[in-house]
């Protein structure tokens, strides 16, 4: 099996160190030998120094002209130019294996129209939480189930920050540096700190889990720029850790919503413990009840681990397999307790703000730096920051600790 590879960061030298380590393995699986023939870079220079026994190159006519290959992989990232490369292979009838949550995003529904008219596969298993196999998952044993939300921990990055500035008190800018050191942010950060990637990727899955692609403009995403450090403070006094969460729900009438935003997470809840780069997803549905997976979300090994294994899994159907349209079921109606934040300064107008919109606030802690106003209702929104909590988790019940820090003022 002749094996052309899109890009060789990260991902690029995991698939050929997997395929390397794995090689016997793979070998009898698809009774056929696995060889790399051609890797597309951008920047010769940076691999001049590197003893290769790969044929490396920079330039798309060359790699584009070997063209026998049997399946391409795409590790380069972005829309340009991964999307006119996988056209162009799909177009020939060459399926792609791919780990760009952007690409497929963003223009999956044409490459996989353009992969089905050629009974071949776009497959993108290592676009969504690295090493959960949750694509294939959904498109093969959860088929016909039917799903009425799914909600995800889906950056590794952003997680490993989180962990990593609660646990060891380093700061953002020292957690995220060492996050790229690792190989787990994008190439552009802000795409992770500012929920890019996570809003990708859970659009991605709400297609596999309710049948059609969301609007984007209507899938809300909030990073992490808005969170300040005492509200994780205030949080975490009150038993809660902030993570970025991603969740979709299927509304009933073929409508469905997604979004992406900083919450609390109570600690009755399975998220509460999934830390550093790890990821977790929460399938819920009428037959299923709670199903939850959680795994590496980034790195080197567990994405390539696996963008290799989809190979396998494509190989086995020769593109023939039907493919999940989703099968929706509506969710419940939930209410949750939602943080309103209000600064210091802000007092007065935030105050006003907080009640103008028929609010019931069940809680106000204190803070040195401000306020945190506790409602109660469905998508609470406020020109404050705003934190949802989710889990099992009652103001009524809460011990807090009497230190001047923060008092229990209701
Ligand atoms: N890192 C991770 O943990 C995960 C990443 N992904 C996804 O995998 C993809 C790759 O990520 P990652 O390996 O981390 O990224 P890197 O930045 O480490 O590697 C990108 C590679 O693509 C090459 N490249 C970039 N632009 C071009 C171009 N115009 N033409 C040819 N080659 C190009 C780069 O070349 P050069 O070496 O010359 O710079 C580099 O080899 C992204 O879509 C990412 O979102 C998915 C899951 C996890
Ligand atoms: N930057 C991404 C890489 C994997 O998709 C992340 O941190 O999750």
């Amino acid at each position: 099996m002749k094996i052309g590879l899109l890009g060789f960061g990260t991902v690029g030298r995991g698939v050929v160190e997997r395929i390397q380590m794995t090689n016997q393995q793979l070998t009898n699986t698809l009774s056929q030998q696995i060889n790399i023939e051609a890797v597309l870079i951008k920047n010769h220079q940076k691999h001049q120094a590197e003893k290769q026994t790969l044929f490396v190159t920079n330039d798309w006519q060359v790699f584009s002209q070997k063209c026998d290959y049997d399946v391409v992989f795409e590790a380069i990232g972005g829309l340009e130019p991964a999307y006119e490369y996988t056209r162009f292979f799909l177009e020939k009838g060459i399926p792609v294996v791919s780990a760009n949550k952007k690409l497929v995003a963003e223009k999956g529904s044409e490459l996989e129209e353009i992969a089905e008219s050629r009974n071949i596969f776009y497959s993108y298993e290592a676009a969504v939480a690295g090493g959960i196999p949750i694509i294939n998952l959904l498109e093969g044993s959860l088929s016909t189930t039917p799903i009425s939300k799914i909600t995800g921990i889906l950056n590794g990055t952003t997680n490993y920050i989180l962990t990593e500035v609660k646990e060891k008190g380093v700061t953002v800018e020292e957690a995220l540096s060492q996050a790229q050191l690792l190989g787990y942010a994008e190439s552009d950060p802000k795409d992770d700190i500012e929920g890019y990637d996570a809003w990708y990727k859970i659009r991605i899955l709400a297609k596999l889990c309710f049948g059609s692609w969301l609007n984007p403009n209507k899938v809300e995403r909030k990073g992490l720029n808005d969170v300040q450090q005492w509200h994780i403070e205030l949080g975490q006094k009150l038993g809660l850790t902030l993570k970025l969460v991603a969740e979709a729900a299927y509304l009933g009438d073929g409508e469905a919503k997604a979004e992406v935003a900083p919450a609390f997470i109570s600690n009755d809840h399975p998220f509460t413990y999934v830390n550093g780069v790890t990821n977790a997803i929460l399938i819920e549905g009428p037959t299923i009840g709670q199903l939850c997976l959680q795994g590496p979300g980034a790195g080197k090994e567990a994405t390539a681990n696996s963008m290799v294994e989809d190979l396998l899994f494509q190989s086995n159907y020769e593109g023939k397999r039907s493919k999940s349209s989703g099968v929706q079921s509506e969710v419940a109606n939930s209410f949750n307790h939602y943080f309103i934040f209000v600064a210091n300064e802000d007092l007065q107008e935030g105050i006003l703000e907080v009640e103008k919109d028929d609010n019931q606030i069940c809680a106000q802690y204190s803070h040195p730096e401000g306020e945190v106003y506790v409602v109660k209702g469905q998508d609470i929104t406020s020109p404050f920051p705003v934190i949802k909590i989710i889990g099992d988790w009652d103001p009524a019940q809460v011990k807090v600790e009497t230190e001047s820090a923060i008092l229990f003022s209701l």
